[in-house]
């Protein structure tokens, strides 16, 4: 990992988003100052004398012109402990994937030197992958789950990492007994925060509902309070777990009451999946201000369904994109992105009413980008390119030498603003992790 340059200026496209419907693509540049964003312009007022005076003593970086500057990725919702399994083993639904394979290789990670091996690779493979900040789920361990946080901070990505908590008994004997698991949590909390690293926060994180009773999860839910820290769980996610949940919470008519029971739904706690959320529970989880990680490919290897998310972000939910491995089979937001694309197509293909179009390609870049920011609630931090914000950037060479998107003697038409439009629309549709060639968290570059 190279040293963070104290100033530099880039040159050439820039694409960001400033909401759902709103992408901006400008000729110009972007100049950095210790890792904050101090100034964006277009090319014009970069020529003009004031600017270049200004901009004098700083490294410039010129983008040709099939390059593009963009946001990192924010992945919202993944297991690091997972990765060892990812495209394996999945021929089972949830509830009994999770009993047959997940649990048992979870179980694996009280070895502390088991969990640095594989977390060095996972944090360095979603950095490849133009995966700036990462929501994390570890394991059940407290000591384990510390070398992800500081596989993490070596790397210099920016993550939410929580050590996953579950008090039910399960074949895997994968489980603790509750007042040790509050007593780790709350460890674990502290110990992050110890770390005093900008980019790295605790998250309180109850597996779901299956896993953790009214106990423990009200137990968290004073922990996440007194830290202020943000909490993490899967909802709704697979009809065999909902009907589990309402039978042993007789009390109560949805899932997501369960959780606002145990006090588990406020404004810093993401749910991952919210597959099957009924009208009420949409408007229950709005007004906590809960924010939804869509896992589209985890969603249809698992076949728990089809995620409606233009009905979620119709209600007013907050939603980002979770690549959720080894439900999911892809550690890439970008392949995210066209899953989410695809589940939304194939959702308006069965709706004869069609009243929620499918999500686009600029639709998907915002959730990927801002909306998951907004999701993780570091959208002051992070997310697009506006002056005051860390500069977390991956640079785009659309024909990258040996990538798959070829150069033809043939241009759709239009003018420079389209080709450069058509550009992006290349890479989200067709780009992997050899286009992504250069990639910065807070000004620092971590590949390239
Ligand atoms: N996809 C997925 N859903 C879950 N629900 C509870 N745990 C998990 C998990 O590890 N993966
Ligand atoms: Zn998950």
């Amino acid at each position: 990992m190279s040293v963070v340059q104290q100033k530099v200026v880039f040159v050439g496209t820039i694409a960001s988003s400033s909401a759902l419907d709103r992408l901006t693509i400008l000729k110009g540049f972007i100049a950095i100052e210790n890792g904050k964003i101090t100034k964006i312009g277009s090319t014009e007022e970069l020529n003009t004398n004031n600017t270049s005076k200004e901009l004098l003593d700083f490294k410039k970086v010129v983008l040709d012109e099939n390059q593009l500057l963009i946001p990192g990725f924010i992945d919202c919702h993944t297991h690091a402990p997972q990765f060892p399994n990812i495209g394996l083993g999945l021929d089972r639904p949830l509830l009994e994937w999770l009993d047959k394979y997940t649990f048992p290789l979870e179980s694996k990670y009280v070895d502390v030197n088991f969990a640095k091996s594989i977390y060095g690779k996972v944090v360095q493979r979603l950095i490849n992958n133009g995966t700036t900040t990462a929501c994390y789920f570890g394991s059940l361990h407290l000591d384990g789950t510390l070398s992800l946080v500081d596989s993490a901070i070596k790397h210099g990505q920016r993550a939410l990492v929580g050590k996953v908590s579950m008090n039910i008994v399960n074949d895997a004997g994968y489980y603790n007994d509750t007042a040790k698991e509050l007593r780790d949590v709350e460890c674990f909390v502290q110990k992050v925060l110890e770390c005093k690293n900008d980019l790295v926060y605790p998250v309180v994180t109850p597996r779901f509902a299956v896993s953790c009773d009214a106990t423990l999860m009200s137990g968290l839910s004073d922990i996440a309070n007194r830290y202020g820290c943000r909490i993490q769980s899967h909802i709704s996610e697979n009809v065999k777990e909902i009907e589990h949940v309402l039978d042993v919470n007789p009390g109560c008519k949805s899932y997501s009451e369960v959780y606002d029971k145990s006090n588990i739904l406020n404004d810093k706690c993401i749910m991952a999946h919210a597959v099957y959320l009924s009208e009420e529970e949409m408007s229950l989880l709005v007004s906590r201000g809960v924010s939804v990680a869509h896992c589209p490919a985890s969603n249809t290897r698992l076949r728990s369904g089809l995620c409606p998310v233009r009905e979620l972000i119709h209600a007013g939910l907050t939603v980002g994109l979770g690549t959720d491995v080894s439900g999911g089979d892809s550690s890439s937001i970008l392949d995210a992105m066209r899953r989410a694309m695809d589940v939304s197509s194939h959702l308006e293909m069965l709706d004869t009413s069609v009243t929620r179009p499918a999500l686009n390609w600029k639709e998907v870049f915002y959730l990927a980008t801002l909306g998951g920011a907004k999701a993780l609630r570091l959208d002051d931090k992070i997310g697009n390119f506006e002056v005051g914000k860390d500069f977390d950037a991956q640079l785009i060479d659309v024909f990258a030498n040996g990538g798959q998107i070829d150069k033809y003697d043939y241009t759709m038409e239009g003018n420079e603003q389209d080709r450069v439009s058509q550009l992006l629309q290349r890479f989200i549709y067709l780009g992997d992790d050899r286009n992504i060639t250069q990639v910065y968290i807070k000004g620092r570059k971590v590949k390239g």
